[in-house]
């Protein structure tokens, strides 16, 4: 497992495939949504613009319930606004106020209102929806006919509020059973325009008509940007409108949006872009046209384009990782985030394209932590091997060495020790170069690894031509380590290291010193050292190329005591 993390944490394409699935992964499992909108949320600040210029909104303000007293008021005063504002050339007029059931005390108004409308021609009338608590169904709440008929269209103004609590776009449309109602919005700008939008922009959650009684049926959401607080959108009192205090000319073609903006008579939407601001449904049937109107949408990406964006974004920033991943990985992490914040910055701006960061980010982390985790392992591997074999190094090896001593004494079982000394390795450098002699060391230091694979068992290199290796036996038996000992002399024979000097070829050979020893009180690390050197020499001193063992019983084994119990070839 280690091996793997350390082969494949080396290579950039690691990183850069990890930084994609995962940031996949992460979006997909919808885990950072909460966190996703709130970076959202200060992206869209960014992209905050005014409300075009030909829209405008008849507000029933403070001033206005000053003026007519307590609202509902009569309708008559929808005439006389109606009157005015077509009066003063004004275009279509979206009333953001629901006119579904008759005054019973103001049949008058009601009928003068109706005639209005007629009169006008370019009205359009809001609908709502009522929710039945017991049964969960939904139905419509359209405006009573008198006032529906002269209507030149209807829209809904349903608002809909994020898990959050935070409006972040509409439906183009909505509607019971069916999405058959546009928002008031979209309704005003088609009878604007006279257009026909043959494909209505947002996503599209619902295909075909029909989608079960009683169920209220949402489609085509749209994502835009709000206008913002230093640019509000241009308003002006009900009461200064009816009373004719407003200049024609500041409402000649505009299209105008009526409704309640006084406090404690409407209900206030949170938008997002951070603090506290809150918005009327009229103001955001404002906003939503002008968008509308600019072709100024937001685009927020789902499904296959999603993925794509993510995956290149992500890879990336897994790429600037991966760059630093061995110098400092902080850095890259830290330039990563960057990078993709960045990236995503320039689409929303520049394309008004909502990309999700956080899965972005937190798979950049994840990533950079891994190259860390890597690199510290690297640093504490690399600490404790040799540079030139790879083996480890005569610290990382003595470390071992005092591990393994105190495990086999608490167990009572012998521990084996081979010191292996390349055989006239002088004349060899001599004869063939220093480099020559490097690359030799080199092999002998990828064969003895081979040689050593139990977890236990380690190969190091603890001088210039000097190796050791320690064995952890399942079953102590000095002769079967002599034997594994007569392999490796065999073997690096075998290997056929030839070189020539003065005139002579030679081949490299080794000679080994084992030695084994039970750790107690009477024996110590130092002692089984020895007793190995003691054996390497013999086996120097009998014409090298050979194996000569010591093998302690478990008495107390001095130093000179060891030739006693030499055997050799
Ligand atoms: N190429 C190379 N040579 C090294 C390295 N470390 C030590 N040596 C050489 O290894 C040689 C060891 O020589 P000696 O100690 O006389 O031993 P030897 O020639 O192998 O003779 P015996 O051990 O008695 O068989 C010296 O020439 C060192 O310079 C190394 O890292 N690379």
């Amino acid at each position: 497992m280690k091996e793997l993390f350390d082969k494949l944490g080396g290579k950039p394409v690691t990183y850069v495939l990890g930084a994609v699935l995962l940031a996949v992964l992460v979006d997909w499992s919808g885990i950072t949504w909460r966190m996703e909108q709130m970076v959202v949320d200060t992206e869209l600040r960014l992209v905050r613009a005014p409300v075009a210029g030909d829209i405008a909104i008849v507000a029933i303000d403070e001033k206005s319930l000053r003026e007519y007293g307590p609202w509902p008021w009569s309708r008559q005063l929808y005439a006389r606004l109606l009157d005015h504002l077509q009066d003063a050339g004004a275009g279509t007029v979206a009333f953001d106020i629901l006119f579904a059931d008759p005054r019973r005390d103001d049949a008058e108004g009601d009928q003068a209102f109706a005639e209005a409308i007629e009169r006008h021609g370019r009205v359009v009338l809001a609908m709502s929806s009522d929710r039945d608590i017991s049964s969960g169904t939904v139905s419509e709440i359209l405006p009573r006919p008198l006032f529906a008929r002269p209507a030149a269209a209807i829209g809904h103004t349903d608002l809909p509020i994020d898990q959050d609590g935070i409006l972040r776009g509409v439906y183009l449309q909505a509607g019971s059973g069916a999405a058959r109602w546009p928002q008031l919005a979209l309704a005003a700008l088609l009878l604007d325009t006279n257009r026909k939008i043959a494909h209505l922009p947002g996503h599209e959650s619902v295909r075909g008509g029909y989608q079960g009684q009683g169920r209220w049926i949402r489609n085509h959401r749209i994502l835009f940007p709000f206008s913002s607080e230093s640019n509000p959108v241009l308003a002006f009192s009900f009461a200064d409108v009816v009373e004719g205090k407003v200049r024609k000319s500041l409402l000649a073609g505009k299209t105008i949006f009526v409704g309640v903006t006084a406090q404690g008579l409407q209900r206030l939407f949170l938008i997002p872009g951070g603090g506290n601001w809150l918005m009327s449904g009229v103001e955001i049937q404002a906003n939503v046209l002008s968008a509308l109107e600019q072709d100024a949408l937001l685009t927020e990406l789902r499904g296959w384009p999603r993925w794509i964006v993510l995956a290149l974004l992500s890879a990336l920033g897994g790429m600037v990782v991966a760059l630093y991943r061995r110098n400092c990985v902080t850095k890259g992490l830290i330039l990563g985030l960057l990078v993709t914040g960045g990236a995503s910055l320039i689409l929303l701006l520049f394309f008004g394209v909502i990309t999700p960061t956080i899965p972005m980010w937190v798979s950049l982390a994840v990533m950079a932590f891994l190259a860390n985790r890597r690199q510290v392992l690297y640093l504490q591997y690399s600490s404790g091997r040799d540079t030139l074999t790879g083996l480890c190094n005569r610290r990382s090896f003595e470390e071992h060495y005092q591990r393994m001593w105190r495990i086999n004494e608490r167990h009572q079982r012998p521990l084996f020790l081979l010191i292996l000394d390349v055989d006239h390795f002088k004349r060899l450098n001599d004869a063939m170069g220093h480099l020559h002699g490097d690359e030799v060391l080199r092999k002998l230091g990828a064969y003895l690894k081979s040689k050593t694979r139990r977890a236990g068992d380690r190969a190091c290199r603890i001088g210039g031509e000097e190796f050791a290796i320690l064995l952890d036996m399942d079953e102590p038996d000095m002769q079967r380590v002599h034997g594994y000992a007569q392999q490796i002399v065999d073997d690096v024979r075998d290997l056929g290291i030839s070189y020539s000097d003065a005139g002579q070829d030679y081949c490299l050979t080794l000679s080994i010193g084992c030695a084994s020893m039970v750790p107690g009180e009477s024996s110590t690390p130092d002692a089984l050292f020895d007793a190995a050197d003691q054996a390497l020499y013999q086996a120097k001193k009998a014409g090298r190329n050979q194996v000569w063992c010591y093998e302690s019983d478990k008495q107390p084994a001095a130093p000179n005591a060891v030739e006693d119990k030499l055997y050799g070839q």
